[in-house]
């Protein structure tokens, strides 16, 4: 069996920092890129932003809608993007948010996590609206393969605070896939392989997740007008194992490479003063996470 995603991803971040780059080719940046809305246009802006970002990243986040939109040649170029940051020392975390019945699931599972598919990246997102159960072919793929999977819980979008709040039998409903997820990462060292997605833009206090164990991606950092002052008041003493993710606030300042890395260097600075050195990973068990 491969080394355990945590532990890459731990000793990854331990390397570069915590935030992960997102690459969304946006229709609208890749025209501000001056590049033609085909699928020429897409590979040249992914792969630039790939070049720029990938080797200073502990992980890339290539957002997939984007490439589909293109059909089979988009596809292609998002294959290429995956193997030019992976190139680059960088994890790769595709995010599909895909979530189905378990035996499509195993298929989704198949094409993005498992060991020589086209598509297979080092962690996927997934969605658990058909619930957290249905996943277990991904977390299962995932672990075969040394590979993670990181579930919506709480995300960075006003729509999701009516579904996601509700109430679960006295927790919220993302608490509860917060606290099912926990007991999959039980006792795993540095982190557990399976983590949550819960927005940087969300109120401070609503989740406890000190006893996750796993990582957090924290969207909504950047160009959803999280800053990283809210990244501590909502995460709390669970900061340290916060992956937070930022797209079109680092892509913005391309098509120049260099400015893009100097934007880069500029949010990670804005971390590394906010986590003030505390090593990733290391949350105090037990305490509230948050608020
Ligand atoms: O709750 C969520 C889950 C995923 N996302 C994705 O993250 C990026 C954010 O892009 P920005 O340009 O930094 O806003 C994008 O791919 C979303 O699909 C999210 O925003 N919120």
């Amino acid at each position: 069996m491969s080394e355990r995603f945590g532990a890459r991803l731990a000793r990854a971040i331990t390397a570069r920092g915590p935030l992960c780059a997102g690459i969304d080719p946006h229709p609208g940046l890749v025209a501000e890129w001056g590049l033609p809305a085909d699928a020429s246009g897409l590979e040249r802006f992914a792969l630039t932003a790939a070049e720029a970002l990938a080797e200073h990243v502990a992980i890339v986040k290539p957002q997939s809608a984007f490439f589909e939109a293109y059909g089979a040649k988009g596809v292609a170029v998002l294959e290429r993007v995956i193997a030019r940051c992976r190139e680059a020392g960088a994890l790769v975390l595709l995010d599909v948010k895909r979530g189905d019945i378990g035996s499509t699931m195993a298929a989704y599972a198949e094409a993005y996590l498992s060991e020589g598919a086209p598509l297979a990246a080092d962690a996927v997102t997934v969605s658990p609206y058909l619930g957290v159960g249905a996943l277990e072919p991904a977390f299962a793929t995932a672990a075969e393969h040394g590979r993670g999977v990181f579930v919506l819980a709480r995300t960075s979008n006003p729509d999701g605070r009516a579904v996601q709040t509700a109430d679960a039998g006295g927790i919220s409903v993302a608490q509860s896939i917060v606290d099912q997820l926990a007991e999959r990462n039980a006792g795993a060292e540095p982190v557990g392989d399976v983590g949550v997605v819960v927005g940087a833009t969300n109120v401070p206090g609503e989740l406890r997740l000190a006893g996750l164990n796993g990582p957090i991606l924290a969207p909504g950092f950047g160009a959803q007008g999280a800053t990283a002052e809210d990244l501590s008041a909502v995460f709390g003493t669970a900061l340290p194992a916060v992956l937070p993710a930022s797209s079109r606030d680092l892509l913005r300042a391309g098509p120049d490479p260099a400015s893009m890395r100097e934007r880069l260097r500029g949010v990670q600075a804005e971390l590394r003063r906010i986590t003030a050195g505390a090593p990733w990973g290391e949350v105090g068990a037990g305490r509230p996470a948050s608020g």
